[in-house]
C-alpha cells in the first residue's frame, strides 16, 4: 500500500509529550533527552530515505527554526557587524559546552549558539501572533463600537494637525483615549493567559489555600480582568475604555504578565498597535464587514485568537 505523504500542521504546544511535561516539570530533562533523541533519529531516516518521511519539512515550527538558522549562519559568515540584538547575542556566544557559574562575567560569556537560535525563534513566535491578534480585536471594536472610533480618530486627527505627519515615539505616546483603548482591549480579551507561569519558591497560604514549594502556579488572568472588584463599579463585560482612567490594583491587568520576568516586547508591542492604528485611523474609517460577529467565535492556537475578522476600510475624504 502506498503510504501517504500529506502534510500536517501540529501545534507544539498540542503534543502530548509538551502536555506531559507541563504537569510534570520533574520530567523534562528527560523528555528533552528523548526529544533529542528522536529528531537525531527521523533526521537521519529523512535525510537517507526521503520518501518515507517527507512530511516534517512541513511542520510550522521546524520550517521557522530552518529560516532562523539561516539567517544566524549567514550573519556569521559574511562577518558584518550590525548593531541589533542578534549581534550582541552572537558576540557573547560560544561553541563550548555550556556550564553552570557563580560568576555572572562568565555566565554571559556562556551563551551557547543553540541558545541565540532558540531566543531569536522566541521572539519571533512571541512577538508576531500576539501583535497581530491584538490588532484583529481592535479592528473588531472600532467596527462595531461607533462611538469609540470616534473619539480615537478625533485624538488622532488632533495629533496629525498639531505635528504635521511627524508621529514620532513621543507623540504617539503621548495619546491618553489611545492608552486607555489599547489597555480595555488587553482586558477584555486576556489573549494569551496560559504563559504567565511560576513555580512557587516558599510554601504559603494564598486565601486559605495552602501552595507547597515548588508547586507551578498559572494565574486565571481572563477571571482577573473580569474582576468586578477591580474593574467595577462598570459592567465588567463592556468595553468601556474610560475605566482606566480610574488608578487600578497594580496587578488588577496582567496581559504582558506580571513581575521582573514580564513581557520583554510590551513597549515595542504597545508602539507597534499605535502607529498601526494611527495610520490606519488617519487614511481610513474602519466599518463592520459581513458577518462580522459569526468571524468573533474564538480559537485557542498559541493565543486565543478570532477565527476571522470581516471589516470594510472606507477611504477618508479630508
Ligand atoms: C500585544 C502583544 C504582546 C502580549 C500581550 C505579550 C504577552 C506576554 C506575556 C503574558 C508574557 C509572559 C510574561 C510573564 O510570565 O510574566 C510574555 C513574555 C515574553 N514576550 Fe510578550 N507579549 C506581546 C508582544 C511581544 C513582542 C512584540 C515581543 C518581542 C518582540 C515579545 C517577547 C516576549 C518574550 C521574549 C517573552 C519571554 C520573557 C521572559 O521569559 O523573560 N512579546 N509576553
Amino acid at each position: 500500500m502506498k503510504k501517504s505523504t500529506a502534510t500536517v500542521a501540529v501545534q507544539i504546544e498540542d503534543l502530548f509529550i509538551v502536555k506531559l511535561s507541563i504537569v510534570m516539570p520533574f520530567l523534562i530533562p528527560l523528555l528533552t533527552k528523548y526529544v533529542k533523541i528522536h529528531s537525531f533519529l527521523v533526521d537521519t531516516i529523512r535525510t537517507l530515505m526521503p520518501c518515507l518521511i517527507s512530511n516534517v519539512e512541513d511542520l510550522p515550527n521546524v520550517w521557522i527554526m530552518k529560516q532562523v538558522g539561516n539567517v544566524v549562519k549567514e550573519r556569521l559568515r559574511s562577518g558584518t557587524k550590525q548593531l541589533d540584538l542578534l549581534q550582541l547575542m552572537l558576540d557573547a556566544a560560544t561553541d563550548d559546552e555550556v556550564k553552570d557559574h557563580d560568576d555572572n562575567e562568565l555566565m554571559l560569556k556562556h551563551l551557547h549558539y543553540t541558545e541565540v537560535l532558540m531566543n531569536v525563534f522566541l521572539f519571533m513566535v512571541a512577538g508576531f501572533d500576539t501583535t497581530a491578534t491584538m490588532l484583529a480585536f481592535c479592528t473588531y471594536i472600532l467596527a462595531t463600537k461607533a462611538e469609540v472610533h470616534k473619539k480615537l480618530q478625533a485624538e488622532i486627527d488632533e495629533h496629525w494637525q498639531d505635528n504635521r505627519k511627524e508621529l514620532n515615539y513621543d507623540v504617539i505616546a503621548n495619546m491618553p483615549y489611545m492608552d486607555m483603548f489599547l489597555r480595555e482591549i488587553l482586558r477584555m480579551y486576556s489573549f494569551l493567559g496560559r504563559v504567565t507561569i511560576r513555580e512557587c519558591n516558599e510554601t504559603t497560604v494564598i486565601c486559605g489555600h495552602l501552595i507547597e514549594k515548588g508547586t507551578i502556579i498559572m494565574p486565571d488572568v481572563h477571571s482577573v480582568h473580569h474582576n468586578i472588584d477591580l474593574w467595577g463599579p462598570e459592567d465588567v463585560n463592556r468595553f468601556i475604555p474610560e475605566r482606566h482612567a480610574v488608578k487600578r490594583h497594580p496587578a488588577a491587568l496582567i496581559a504582558f504578565g506580571i513581575g521582573p520576568r514580564n513581557c520583554i516586547g510590551m513597549r515595542f508591542a504597545l508602539m507597534a498597535l499605535k502607529m498601526s492604528l494611527t495610520y490606519l485611523l488617519h487614511t481610513y474609517n474602519i466599518l463592520p464587514g459581513e458577518k462580522i460577529y459569526q468571524g468573533m467565535t474564538l480559537r485557542e492556537t498559541n493565543v486565543t485568537e478570532p477565527e476571522a475578522i470581516n471589516v470594510r476600510l472606507e477611504k477618508r475624504l479630508k
